[in-house]
């Protein structure tokens, strides 16, 4: 058995001298026995504490760590060594920055394997897909190492031959507070175009998934960054409301639910500090009947079940013209039926475990409440028992198909998170737009059809912060992603994140002499 103590010691070892076995790692045998909040670049036990909590391996049920949410003292200690590492850090070059990113990308597409191993041991999703996540991850860094050496003001001529000039500034110590859904993809979003803008971060990720965001730590020590400018601590909402009102803290990124992401907005109101809220989704998919319907179904697979469902731009409100009703809702069934729901370590599975029982739990009261409203079941929707003995404490269900639904329903209206689509006809484009922009929700949208100026003018029309023509739940690094209405506001990737991680000073230089009125 490989424990997590080695991990590690074991990943500083030049890859040549790293055993095999540290990304081969199989279910059931991983324990973090090392300290999980890191500072001043180094691992480290927490100064105080605010309680503990286990952390769980949802593939068997099994704990992996238990560990000390960090209190007052710790999360001070670990934002006075972000502002520490920011005097240095923010001094340096554009291109100085990019170099040490870039080199921070390249050790984390080298150890993608390992990563990606602990991500799903950690989560329960396949590997399959945390493999996307850790690719999604080092481009991250890449492209906003790109943009650090290009950040730039302007030059603005004014009369007489003064003149005025932007200079695009860091924030100072940013706060990143995390979900659990995709641990070290969200670490990395938050941080990366952070560390491109010259700021520090202080990390918090989820309670339930404490483990792969120090992988990230050390990643960034190892590639030069001033110890103490990316810190991690430890714990839940109480260690997250420290982080929020502490009055060295510039800003809050937080990923999460919508009711924690207001108390997040009203704990920076109080502190004058700009927010990125990246909340929760109820999005609709729009499917019109002269789509290509092989890539619909793949489509709509795509847009429900990656992640165990677990995903916030999951497109779970699934509206089908009616004249392809019976043949698409015939085809998802077919193929949902066939996902490999197991060991999420096993190259083959498609489905691994929810994160936990309670939202296990949560999931089928959604499925068993949608059928007393009148939902039919058309597969899934119930617990899965997995022939492997040791994964009979897992918390896997199948992957549910619900028809039937009406537009009131609690399974339509609701964020279940996990992995239940729900199918419902329309008829109309003006019907479908209404019915679809009919929610508080407003992160993403899909449209399918072969009609491009029915595409473009349907998506015009759709309150959502991004949309899909064609495809769904691809999120390349280069594009902005973030929602409208309660899904939050501020963009991460893209470009325009650089805007939501640096502020604008404006410097206004007089050529000739003061006129004053005096
Ligand atoms: N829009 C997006 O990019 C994404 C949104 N999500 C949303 O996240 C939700 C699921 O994630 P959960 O972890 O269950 O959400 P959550 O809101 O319960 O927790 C998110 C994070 O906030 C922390 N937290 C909780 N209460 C806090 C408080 N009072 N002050 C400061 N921090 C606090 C938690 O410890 C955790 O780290 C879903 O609603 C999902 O839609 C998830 C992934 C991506």
């Amino acid at each position: 058995m490989l424990l997590g103590a080695g991990l590690a010691a074991l990943a500083r070892l030049p890859r040549s001298l790293r055993p095999a076995s540290l990304a081969a790692m199989s279910t059931g045998t991983f324990v973090v026995s090392q300290p999980l909040n890191y500072r001043g670049g180094a691992r480290v036990d927490p100064a105080d504490s605010s309680g503990t909590e286990k952390a769980f391996e949802p593939a068997t049920g099994r704990v992996i760590a238990t560990f000390t949410c960090s209190g007052e003292k710790e999360v001070n200690l670990a934002v006075q060594d972000a502002k520490a590492a920011f005097k240095i850090w923010s001094q340096k070059s554009g291109m100085e920055r990019c170099r040490i990113l870039l080199e921070a990308a390249r050790i984390i597409r080298e150890r993608k394997d390992e990563i990606a191993t602990m991500e799903t041991i950690n989560n329960g999703k396949s590997i399959f897909e945390a493999r996307w996540d850790i690719d999604t991850s080092w481009q991250c860094l890449e492209y906003f190492a790109g943009l650090a050496g290009s950040m730039a003001g302007e030059y603005i001529q004014l009369p007489g031959g003064s003149f005025g000039y932007t200079r695009r500034e860091p924030l100072g110590v940013c706060v990143g507070i995390g979900a659990w859904n995709y641990p070290f993809q969200i670490a990395c979003w938050k941080s990366a175009p952070a560390l491109a803008c010259g700021n520090a971060m202080v990390f918090k990720p989820s309670p339930f998934t404490p483990a792969s965001v120090l992988l990230l730590a050390e990643i960034y020590t190892e590639a030069g960054v001033p110890p103490g400018l990316f810190n991690v601590v430890q714990g839940g909402a109480a260690t997250g409301q420290l982080l929020c009102q502490h009055p060295d803290v510039a800003k809050v990124s937080f990923t999460g639910s919508v009711p924690t992401g207001m108390k997040i907005m009203e704990m920076a109101a109080k502190g004058i500090k700009p927010v990125t809220l990246e909340l929760g989704g109820k999005s609709p998919l729009i499917i019109f009947s002269d789509c290509d319907l092989e890539n619909v179904v793949k489509g709509a697979m795509m847009a429900n079940f990656l992640t165990q469902g677990e995903v916030c731009c999951n497109g779970t409100r699934v509206f089908v013209q009616r004249e392809i009703l019976d043949e698409f809702t015939r085809e998802v069934v077919k193929r949902t039926q066939k996902i490999k729901i197991g060991d999420p370590l096993l190259e083959d599975t498609r489905m691994g475990p929810l994160i936990n029982r309670p939202h296990l739990e949560r999931v089928l009261g959604f499925v068993k409440l949608a059928k007393e409203q009148g939902a039919k079941v058309l597969c899934g929707g119930d617990v899965h028992v997995p022939e492997d003995p040791k994964l009979k404490d897992g918390y896997y269900m199948r992957p549910c198909v619900l028809t039937n639904c009406r537009d009131d329903m609690t399974c339509v209206k609701e964020e279940i998170f996990g992995p239940v689509m729900s199918i419902l006809p329309f008829d109309t484009e003006a019907e479908v737009l209404e019915r679809a922009n009919d929610t508080s929700f407003g992160l993403a949208a899909g449209v399918f059809t072969r009609d491009i100026q029915r595409a473009h003018r349907v998506v015009a029309k759709l309150q959502a912060g991004v949309c899909f023509i064609n495809n769904y739940n691809v999120s390349p690094v280069e594009l902005p992603f973030g929602g409208y209405k309660k899904s939050g506001f501020g963009r991460e990737n893209g470009r325009v994140a650089i805007e939501y991680y640096s502020q604008l000073k404006t410097v206004c230089v007089e050529m000739g002499e003061v006129e004053s009125v005096f």
